[in-house]
C-alpha cells in the first residue's frame, strides 16, 4: 500500500471526528504527508518514539491505543492481568492524555492499572514495577528527544525495558490488529469504581527516596562535606525536580539553586533545543546561574529524569561539562573503592560496547568482572536479572555513554535521581580529603591511561534520511576500509554477522552475542564504532583513542575526528 493510500484509510475513517482538520491540514505537504504514513511506527532502542501528530508513523491516539491493545494481547497471552501494569508519563506534550489512553485500553482488557496522576521519572515508574510486583509498566516519554516527540517506553516485571523478544511478540500483536480506530476503552472514572484503576498515592516516593538515599556509602561524610558543595541544578522542564531536590535535601545539601527558568514543566521546552544534557547548550542558563551564585557544581536531568549531566570547576574555576564516559568512570571508581573492602569475588559491573574501554581497565583494578553488552539500558538491566535467576554474580554499577548509570538494583533502568545523589556523595568525599571532582578525574586519566572518548552525531530527517542512515552502515559493512584516516585497522567486529574478522591475519571468529546492526572497528591506539540510533533518526559513531599521556591521546583523538568526521560526510552525501 502506498503512504497516499494508507492517508485516505485514516481520512476515511476519521471523517467526522476531531482529527479531520488535522489531516487536511497535511494533504498539501507531501514530504510530511509521506513521512507520517509511509511506514508504521517501529520499536527500538526505547520503545516506541516518534513525532506527535497524524499518521501511522506518527505518536497519536490510534498508534498509542494499538500498541497498548497489542501489550494487552501479550499480557493475557504471556503475562498476569491481575498483577497489572503502572503506568506513568513525563512532562511532554500530550503524555498525560496517551497515559490515560493507554489505562482506558488496558482496563477495557480486563487488566489492572496502577497510575500515577501526576508526571514521574522512568526510574519511579521502573521501582513502582518492582515494588507493587506488576506484570509489566509503560512509561510515556520521548526521553530528551526534541519538543516535537512523544514515546513509550514499555517494561517487563523485572523492572527493565522488554527484552527483544517481547517487543518482537508485541511487534507482531500490533501488525495483527486491522482496525485501529475502534480500539475499545474504558472510561476511567468507571474502571477506577471497577477496581480495575488505583491512583498511586505518595506513599510509593517516600520509599523509593528512601531507598535512594540508602544508597549514599557515606551519610555522615556527606552530612559533614554538605556546606562545602553549592550545587546548580537545572531538571530541564522535566521530572527530575521533585525526586532530585527532595532526595539531596535529606542528604543534608543546603545550597541547591534551580535553574528557574527550567524549573517548571514546559512541553515547548523553550529554553533549549533539545531538553538533554547530552548537548553543551543544555547547560547555559545553569552555567550563568553558576557564575552568579558562585556555584562549584552544575547538575542537569533529561525530562523523564534517567539521564544525568555534570559540569565541574576546573582550576582556572571555568566550568567543564563532563562526558557522560568521564561520569561513568567517576561514579564507578568511587563506588568500587568505597565497597572494595567488602568484594568476595563474585560481583560485577556492566557497561555497553559503546562506553569507554577505561571502564575496562577500572573494573580491572578492583578485580571485578566487567560484561560487555549492546546499547540499551535493558541489556544491563537483563545481567542483573540473569544473576539473579542464576545465584551467580553480584551487580555493583552498570553505566552506559549516553548519560545513563545505576547503582540500586531497586530500578532497573538508568537513575539520574541516584546518580545526581552519588555524584554529590562522591564530591562530598573528596571535598574531604582536599580534593575537586576535577581533581580526581585527573587523577583517574593518570592512574588508567588516558581514554579519550567521543561522540558524533549525524541527525538525518525524514524517509530519505533513515535511508541514508541504514546505507551508510551498509556501505562500510560491504567494504572495510584498511585504514580511518591514519589509523591502521586492526579487526572489524561486525555484530549483525556476528563475526569478527581480524584484518591483519584474514581469520575471522564467531562473536557471541545476539545480532545488533554495529561495526566496531579495532584501530591502532584507538577504536571507532558506528550504529543508527535506534531512538532518533541519528547516524551515531563513537571514537576512542588512549595514550599514556593527555597530549597524545588529545592529538589522535583530534586526528579520528576529522578522519571519521569526513568518512561519515562522505557514506551520507
Ligand atoms: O533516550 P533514553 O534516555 O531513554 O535512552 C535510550 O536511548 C539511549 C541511546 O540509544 P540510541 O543510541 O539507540 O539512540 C540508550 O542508550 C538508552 O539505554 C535508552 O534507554
Ligand atoms: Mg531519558
Amino acid at each position: 500500500m502506498t503512504y497516499r493510500e494508507t492517508y485516505e484509510i485514516w481520512k476515511n475513517a476519521l471523517k467526522d471526528t476531531e482529527y479531520a482538520s488535522d489531516l487536511d491540514r497535511i494533504a498539501d505537504d507531501e514530504d510530511l504527508l509521506q513521512d507520517s504514513f509511509y511506514k508504521e511506527m517501529e520499536f527500538g532502542t526505547a520503545g516506541m518514539r516518534g513525532i506527535i501528530g497524524m499518521g501511522t508513523n506518527r505518536m497519536n491516539v490510534f498508534t498509542v491505543k494499538r500498541a497498548t491493545q497489542a501489550l494487552a494481547n501479550n499480557i493475557l497471552a504471556h503475562g498476569d492481568p491481575v498483577a497489572g501494569v503502572a503506568v506513568a508519563y513525563d512532562t511532554r506534550k500530550n503524555s498525560d492524555l496517551f497515559a490515560r489512553e493507554t489505562a482506558g485500553v488496558l482496563c477495557a482488557n480486563g487488566i489492572n492499572v496502577f497510575m500515577y496522576d501526576t508526571p514521574h521519572s522512568v526510574p519511579q515508574l521502573s521501582f513502582t514495577i518492582l515494588e507493587l510486583k506488576t506484570t509489566s509498566g509503560v512509561v510515556i516519554t520521548a526521553s530528551h528527544n526534541p519538543p516535537e516527540y512523544n514515546g513509550y517506553k514499555v517494561y517487563g516485571k523485572d523492572g527493565g525495558q522488554c527484552p527483544v523478544a517481547d517487543s518482537d511478540r508485541i511487534t507482531e500483536y500490533i501488525s495483527q490488529i486491522d482496525d485501529m480506530f475502534h480500539i475499545e476503552s474504558m472510561p476511567l472514572d468507571e474502571a477506577e469504581r471497577n477496581g480495575l484503576l488505583t491512583y498511586i498515592g505518595h506513599e510509593l516516593d517516600e520509599i523509593y527516596f528512601s531507598k535512594v538515599e540508602a544508597l549514599c556509602i557515606h551519610p555522615e561524610i556527606m552530612k559533614q562535606q554538605a556546606d562545602k558543595l553549592n550545587i546548580v541544578y537545572t531538571p530541564l522542564h522535566g521530572t527530575g525536580n521533585v525526586p532530585v531536590r527532595r532526595v539531596l535535601k535529606d542528604l543534608g545539601i543546603r545550597r541547591l539553586h534551580v535553574v528557574p527558568e527550567q524549573e517548571h514543566p514546559d512541553p515547548a521546552f523553550p529554553t533549549v533545543k533539545a531538553p538533554n544534557p547530552e548537548e553543551r547548550q543544555s547547560f547555559d542558563l545553569a552555567v550563568e546561574l553558576a557564575n552568579r551564585e558562585n556555584a562549584n557544581l552544575i547538575l542537569a536531568t533529561d525530562p523523564d529524569s534517567d539521564r544525568l549531566g555534570v559540569a565541574v570547576r576546573n582550576p582556572a574555576h571555568e566550568f567543564v561539562i563532563l562526558t557522560g564516559n568521564q561520569i561513568g568512570c567517576l561514579l564507578m571508581d568511587y563506588v568500587l573503592s568505597q565497597k572494595q573492602s567488602t568484594f568476595v569475588g563474585d560481583e560485577f559491573v556492566v557497561k555497553s560496547i559503546v562506553t569507554s574501554d577505561m571502564v575496562d581497565v577500572i573494573a580491572g583494578h578492583y578485580g571485578v568482572e566487567l560484561r560487555s553488552v549492546f546499547t540499551g539500558f535493558k541489556f544491563i538491566a537483563e545481567q542483573i536479572k540473569l544473576s539473579e535467576q542464576t545465584g551467580k554474580g553480584k551487580f555493583i554499577f552498570g553505566f552506559e555513554e549516553s548519560y545513563g548509570y545505576l547503582q540500586g538494583a531497586f530500578v532497573r533502568d538508568k537513575d539520574a535521581v541516584q546518580a545526581a545523589m552519588m555524584i554529590a556523595e562522591a564530591a562530598c568525599w573528596y571535598h574531604s580529603m582536599g580534593r575537586t571532582l576535577y581533581d580526581v578525574l585527573v587523577g583517574l586519566y593518570e592512574k588508567y591511561g588516558w581514554f579519550e572518548d567521543l561522540v558524533l552525531s549525524k541527525t538525518l530527517y525524514g524517509k530519505e534520511g533513515i535511508e541514508k542512515i541504514q546505507n551508510a552502515v551498509r556501505t562500510l559493512r560491504e567494504s572495510y576500509p584498511g585504514h580511518i584516516g591514519a589509523f591502521k585497522v586492526l579487526a572489524v567486529r561486525d555484530y549483525l554477522k556476528q563475526e569478527r574478522l581480524d584484518m591483519l591475519t584474514g581469520k575471522t571468529e564467531p562473536i557471541d552475542m545476539e545480532r545488533s546492526n554495529v561495526l566496531y572497528f579495532e584501530l591502532e591506539g584507538g577504536r571507532f564504532i558506528i550504529r543508527p540510533s535506534g531512538t532518533e533518526p541519528k547516524l551515531k559513531s563513537y571514537l576512542s583513542a588512549s595514550a599514556a599521556e593527555k597530549t597524545e591521546a588529545d592529538s589522535k583523538l583530534a586526528q579520528l575526528k576529522t578522519a571519521a568526521s569526513a568518512l561519515i560526510d562522505q557514506l551520507t552525501k
